[in-house]
């Protein structure tokens, strides 16, 4: 129909899900979201072990956007295991959301995921917090490779990777290289939150969030553009691969503009968090009557389609 999509050669009835850690961290959220109108879910990143994350306030809203840092607060990987275990995937897919401390604890997870045998498909986080004082792993392209080398002998299913922005073609060019030599990689999610911005409070003089001095990641209007960029930078370098764009999405316009840009799915964060389960409902209608509008048949016939001048 006119919003079906597909990933993996799975059937979706449309492209929208929540971004991974948004309205995704336990039984009750994630059971919202599976009775909700998305086309799928993803469960908050996990851990080996559960985390209580760090001190709040750590996620704060703005008019144009929110700041984060959550620390990766999370069930531990078991609990969402044992969810993606007794979810329907004939009413939708779904997706686990991986983020290990350590390449041991990925590879002790992707194990334990591979061995469970559930349709679920991984999302692999590159954006987790790697060693401290040295940067995130899709920050550290030699990190990267030795992640995904090593993940890939472990885990023999076709799976994803959540990258942090770039902002330098270089950058564009060597972390797309960097994917192209696994064709287990069989999709990209672009972007996670721009890492490290700083939210002010005039009132009260004061950053807005307590840990890291303020310092968090910014999602929402703030972040569109650079998300855009990356759906279509990593499109254009990846042609094997699929691409789910992630990141400032408030109205169906910015769906079709990810579609435009190349993306199959479209993931929605901090717009979920502000409005609830029910935009997706409200999303899907605006997608559908833009498309309409416009005479497209069907959000394949858009994908890609960005024209340049
Ligand atoms: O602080 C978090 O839990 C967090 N926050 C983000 O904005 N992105 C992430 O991938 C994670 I793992």
């Amino acid at each position: 129909s006119l919003l079906s999509a597909s990933l993996l050669g799975i059937d979706f009835a449309n492209p929208l899900l929540n971004a991974s850690g948004v309205y995704c961290r336990d039984v009750a959220e994630l059971d919202a979201l599976a009775a909700s109108a998305a086309g799928s879910l993803v469960t908050k990143s996990c851990t080996l072990l559960a985390r209580e994350g760090n001190p709040e306030p750590r996620y704060y809203a703005t008019p144009l956007g929110s700041i984060n840092s959550m620390g990766l607060p999370n069930a531990g990987y078991q609990y969402y295991l044992a969810y993606a275990q007794q979810h329907d995937y004939a009413a939708k897919p779904l997706f686990l959301s991986v983020a290990g401390l350590s390449l041991a604890d990925n590879l002790t997870m992707l194990a334990a995921i591979r061995a469970a045998d559930t349709p679920a498909i991984v999302e692999l986080n590159l954006s987790c917090p790697n060693v401290p004082g040295k940067p995130q792993i899709g920050y550290d392209f030699a990190a990267m490779t030795a992640m995904l080398e090593a993940v890939t002998q472990a885990y023999d299913r076709p799976f994803g990777v959540k990258l942090p922005p770039y902002f330098d073609i270089a950058h564009f060019d060597e972390a797309a290289a960097i994917l192209n030599r696994f064709p287990q990689v069989a999709f990209v999610t672009c972007i996670n939150s721009i890492g490290n911005a700083l939210i002010i409070d005039v009132e009260a003089e004061s950053v807005v969030i307590k840990p890291k001095d303020g310092f968090g990641g910014i999602g929402g209007d703030y972040v569109l553009p650079t998300a855009l960029a990356n759906v279509n930078a990593f499109y254009r370098r990846c042609p094997a691969k699929q691409i789910i764009g992630c990141g400032g999405v408030t109205r169906g316009e910015h769906i079709f503009m990810h579609l435009l840009a190349g993306a199959s799915l479209v993931q929605v964060g901090t717009a979920l968090y502000e409005e609830g389960p029910g935009i997706f409902a409200r999303l899907n209608d605006e997608l559908a009557e833009l498309l309409t509008r416009k005479g497209y048949r069907g959000i394949e016939e858009v994908r890609g389609k960005l024209r340049t001048l």
